[in-house]
Parts: C-alpha cells; sequence; structure tokens
C-alpha cells in the first residue's frame, strides 16, 4: 500500500481542489483530510460519517476538591494562571505540564484526558474517507493528524487499499510533519506569486530533511509566467519532477460550489491537465521504494 500527500507551505494554493479531482480519479483508494486545523475536502466529497471517536489531545489537570486543603501552592506554581481561586482547571488555558499535581502536598490533583476533537469515518462516493475535527480553542493538531492517518491506515488494511490520499496542512510546521511521516510521494501544489515561491523552497527543505520523494504541480499558472518560468528552472536545478501545470480558471470554483470536482464538473483541457498530472504522479508512485 501506498501513500500520497499532498502539501503545499503556502495556504490556498489549490491542495484540496486536486486532492479531490486525485480521489475522484484513484481506485481502490483511501482519502485521508489531515487539514484538521481547517478542513474542506468533505465539502466536495459530501462524506456519510459512519463512525465517530473522541480525540484526545493532552491531558489537562483535575483537583479532587474533597482532598484539597486550600495551601494555594498550586495556584503560585503555575506558569499558565489556569487555576481559579476556588481551586478548580480552566481548561482553556492549562497546558498539561503536571507541576501542579507534583507540588500538591495533599495528592489531590491528577492529570486526566481531555476530549478535544473527533476522528471521523466515513464513506464518500469515491471510497472510505477519514477526517477530523478540533473543538474551538483546541491544539495538538499534530497529534490530530497522526490520529487520522492511522484511521485511515486501519480503513485501508480492512478495505484492501492501495493508496492513501492525504490532504495535507499548509505549512511546514508540526500537522506538515505529522502529515508527510510515512508517506511514499508528496505532491507539493504551488502557485507563481513571490509567497508561493518562498514557501516552496521551504516545504521542500522540509521534505528533503524527512527525506519524502516530492514533485511539483504548478497551480494558476497563468498568474504570473515569468515566476513559473522560475519555478520550473529551479526545480529542474534540483532534480525536483513538475508534474504539470494549470491555468487561473473560473473551473475550480465553480465545482466547488457545486460540490464537485474538477473531474466531475469539466470534461476540458483543464481536467485533461489534471488527468496527466494524475498520470504523472501514479507512475513516480509506483516507482517509490
Ligand atoms: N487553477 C485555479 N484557478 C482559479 N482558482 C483556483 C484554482 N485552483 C484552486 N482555485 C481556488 O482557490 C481557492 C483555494 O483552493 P483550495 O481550497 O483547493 O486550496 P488549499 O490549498 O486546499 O487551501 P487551504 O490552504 O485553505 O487548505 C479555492 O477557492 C479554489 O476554488
Ligand atoms: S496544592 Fe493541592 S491542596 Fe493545595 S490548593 Fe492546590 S490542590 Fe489544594
Ligand atoms: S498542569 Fe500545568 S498548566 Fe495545568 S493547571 Fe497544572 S500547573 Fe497549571
Amino acid at each position: 500500500m501506498k501513500q500520497l500527500v499532498i502539501i503545499s507551505g503556502k495556504g490556498g494554493t489549490g491542495k484540496t481542489t486536486i486532492t479531490a479531482a486525485i480521489a475522484s480519479m484513484a481506485e481502490n483508494a483511501i482519502i485521508a483530510d489531515c487539514d484538521v486545523d481547517a478542513p474542506n475536502l468533505h465539502l466536495v466529497l459530501e462524506p456519510e460519517i459512519t463512525e465517530a471517536s473522541d480525540f484526545h489531545g493532552m491531558e489537562i489537570a483535575h483537583i479532587d476538591t474533597e482532598r484539597c486543603t486550600g495551601c494555594n501552592i498550586c495556584i503560585e506554581n503555575c506558569n499558565f494562571d489556569a487555576i481559579y481561586t476556588d481551586h478548580s482547571i480552566n481548561s482553556c488555558k492549562c497546558e498539561g505540564c503536571g507541576v501542579c499535581e507534583y507540588v500538591c502536598p495533599e495528592n489531590a490533583i491528577k492529570m486526566i484526558n481531555n476530549p478535544s476533537g473527533s476522528v471521523f469515518d466515513s464513506m464518500t462516493r469515491y471510497g472510505p474517507m477519514v477526517h477530523a475535527e478540533l473543538m474551538i480553542g483546541e491544539e495538538a493538531s499534530g497529534k490530530l493528524v497522526t490520529a487520522v492517518k492511522e484511521h485511515a491506515s486501519s480503513l485501508a488494511g480492512e478495505n484492501g487499499a492501495e493508496l492513501i490520499i492525504c490532504d495535507g496542512p499548509p505549512g511546514t510546521g508540526c500537522p506538515v510533519i505529522a502529515a508527510i511521516t510515512g508517506a511514499d510521494l508528496a505532491l507539493i501544489v504551488t502557485e507563481p506569486s513571490l509567497s508561493g515561491i518562498h514557501d516552496l523552497e521551504r516545504i521542500i527543505q522540509v521534505t528533503d530533511h524527512f527525506r519524502i520523494p516530492a514533485i511539483v504541480c504548478i497551480n494558476k499558472y497563468s498568474i504570473n509566467e515569468e515566476n513559473t518560468k522560475q519555478i520550473e528552472i529551479s526545480c529542474k536545478e534540483n532534480g525536483i519532477i513538475v508534474a504539470g501545470k494549470l491555468p487561473y480558471d473560473t473551473i475550480p470554483n465553480k465545482a466547488m460550489i457545486g460540490k464537485k470536482t474538477v473531474i466531475e464538473y469539466a470534461d476540458n483541457e483543464f481536467s485533461e491537465n489534471l488527468r496527466e498530472i494524475w498520470k504523472t504522479v501514479r507512475s513516480e508512485l509506483c516507482e517509490s521504494p
């Protein structure tokens, strides 16, 4: 079984548009929305949830009021002002450091699991999908990405799937690292804006560092053909394959509004370009060790 992750560095370059299109062309695949901070693949693929499970990001403190003598040592030692004067915990402020549990002379504090999101196993018209949501204000999205990928792997095992397609998060931080971990290939969707080029360089440093083979797709290339050329030259110099280019077009927006993938929405040059990109991605996946 192979794992493809679609990432970009810069947000809004078209990862989800391209992931949804690939999901509609791939066969025998599991789709995983690893953009857990701002998931939107479900808007196009309209999954029906078959199972929901709680996600516990990090532990937070809990005070047993029966044991507590009110000495305030915990309040004095909490660096996050997370303990109220009535010795209850502000769950939004608690960082789960465990200092209060350590200093409490009455052993009145325990660290407990804090539900901070959900993972959903679902079914779409293109096969099983895993997605997730974080509760408002919750962090630990890297751990939630890992949970989504674990669910996707076990669904892949149950269904005998040959491929997991992960829509990755933007950026280069912890959630991205969680998303690319174990991937056989990263498809980097970039755009020829200055920030797109800058973030392309940064995300390639990340994939290089973790030794994940990467190829590039230049989306919205027509917004700046000079910069597009620059990206192509730089990829060539660095031995990175450019799987294809897509022009700026109204099709992706119209398709998204109609809850369709670009492949479902249009049968024209734009969708043909996407089919060619998928062919290249598939052959690179087959060649990955
Ligand atoms: N080739 C294109 N031409 C014009 N608009 C496009 C093109 N590709 C994508 N878009 C539009 O750009 C916007 C962002 O696309 P999309 O949501 O796929 O990006 P993303 O990288 O997944 O974003 P995020 O970082 O927020 O997850 C959407 O409105 C989409 O319709
Ligand atoms: S340190 Fe322990 S006993 Fe003291 S106020 Fe905090 S919870 Fe209560
Ligand atoms: S676990 Fe850390 S952050 Fe949370 S209440 Fe205790 S001392 Fe404060």
